[in-house]
C-alpha cells in the first residue's frame, strides 16, 4: 500500500552529554494512504513530539521521516518549511487561529503562505464543508469554541493536504461537536481530492475518539508498544490501562505500509 509518512529510527533527544534525555524512540511507524490513525499513551510518552517530527514541525535528533514522498530530514529549514506547507495541515488543541483575522482570513492564510491567491468560492466551500457558511466574518472571540476548531480544521484542510496531523483536536469539545469534527476528518480520508486520498494522524487521550479511527499506535516511555486495528472503546481503554506501568518496546508491525 502506498505510505504517506514513514519513520525510519526516528528519536529526539533533549539536553547534551550527562543530563540528555531521549524522549522519544527510536520509533520505525508507516503511516498509508488513505488511513486515520489515533496515537494514544500516558502523558509525557512522547505523542506531540512524534507527531510533531512526523509534521516536520520539529527535527528528530536521528532517524529519517519521509512525508508525502520526500525525505524532510535531509532537506534545510526553508525547503522543509515550504515541503511541509504543501504536504500537510496541523491542528491543535487550542485553536491557534489569529485572532484579528476573520475565519474567512484565518482559512485563507496557509493558502497565502504559500504564495497561491484562493481562488473565488475556495475558502467559502471550506467553511461550508465545516457548517460555517454563515460566519465567515466572525472573528474567533465571536465564536465558540467548537466553531473555532471547525475554522482551524478547515484552515488545515484548506490546501487538501497529503497529510492531516492533529493534535488532541477535539479535547476542548463536548462530544457531539467532538464528533462532527471528527467526521470532517473522516471526509479527508475518504473523499479523494486531487492528489487522491489523505491521511490523518490524530493524538487524542480519549478512547472514544480514538476508536474513531481505522488504527489506533500506543506509545510509552517515547516508544511504539503496540496497536489495534479498528479496535472498540472499551479495548483502547483497556490497554491504555495496561499500559500504565508498562515499557514500550520495538513493535514490527508498526514499521510495515
Ligand atoms: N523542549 C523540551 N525540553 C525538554 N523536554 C521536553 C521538551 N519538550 C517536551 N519534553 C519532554 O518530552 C516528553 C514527551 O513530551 P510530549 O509532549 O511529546 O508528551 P505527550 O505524550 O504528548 O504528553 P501529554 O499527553 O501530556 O501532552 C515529556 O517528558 C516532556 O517533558
Amino acid at each position: 500500500m502506498e505510505e504517506a509518512v514513514r519513520l525510519e529510527a526516528v528519536s529526539k533527544r533533549y539536553g547534551s552529554g550527562r543530563s540528555a534525555v531521549t524522549v522519544l524512540g527510536p520509533v520505525d511507524l508507516c503511516f498509508t494512504r488513505g488511513s486515520f490513525t489515533a496515537v494514544m499513551g500516558p502523558s509525557g510518552s512522547g505523542k506531540s513530539t512524534l507527531l510533531q517530527c512526523a509534521a516536520g514541525l520539529d527535527r528528530p535528533s536521528a532517524g529519517r521521516v519521509v512525508l508525502d514522498g520526500t525525505d524532510i530530514s535531509s532537506l534545510g529549514e526553508t525547503a522543509r518549511t515550504a515541503h511541509r506547507r504543501r504536504a500537510t495541515g496541523f491542528v491543535f488543541q487550542a485553536y491557534n487561529l489569529l485572532p484579528s483575522l476573520t475565519a474567512e482570513q484565518n482559512i485563507a492564510l496557509p493558502l497565502r503562505l504559500d504564495g497561491r491567491r484562493p481562488a473565488r468560492g475556495e475558502i467559502r466551500r471550506a467553511l461550508e464543508r465545516v457548517g460555517l457558511a454563515d460566519r465567515a466574518g466572525s472573528r474567533p472571540g465571536e465564536l465558540s469554541g467548537g466553531q473555532q476548531q471547525r475554522v482551524a480544521v478547515a484552515r488545515a484542510l484548506v490546501t487538501r493536504p497529503a497529510v492531516l496531523f492533529a493534535d488532541e483536536p477535539t479535547g476542548a469539545l463536548d462530544l457531539a461537536t467532538g464528533r462532527e469534527l471528527l467526521r470532517d476528518l473522516r471526509d479527508l480520508v475518504e473523499t479523494p481530492g486531487q492528489q487522491g486520498l489523505g491521511t490523518v494522524v490524530m493524538v487524542t487521550h480519549d478512547p472514544q475518539v480514538a476508536a474513531f479511527a481505522d488504527r489506533v499506535v500506543f506509545l510509552a516511555d517515547g516508544l511504539v508498544a503496540g496497536e489495534l486495528h479498528r479496535p472498540a472503546p472499551e479495548a483502547v481503554a483497556a490497554r491504555m490501562a495496561a499500559l500504565g506501568g508498562a515499557r514500550g518496546r520495538a513493535v514490527p508491525e508498526a514499521a510495515r505500509c
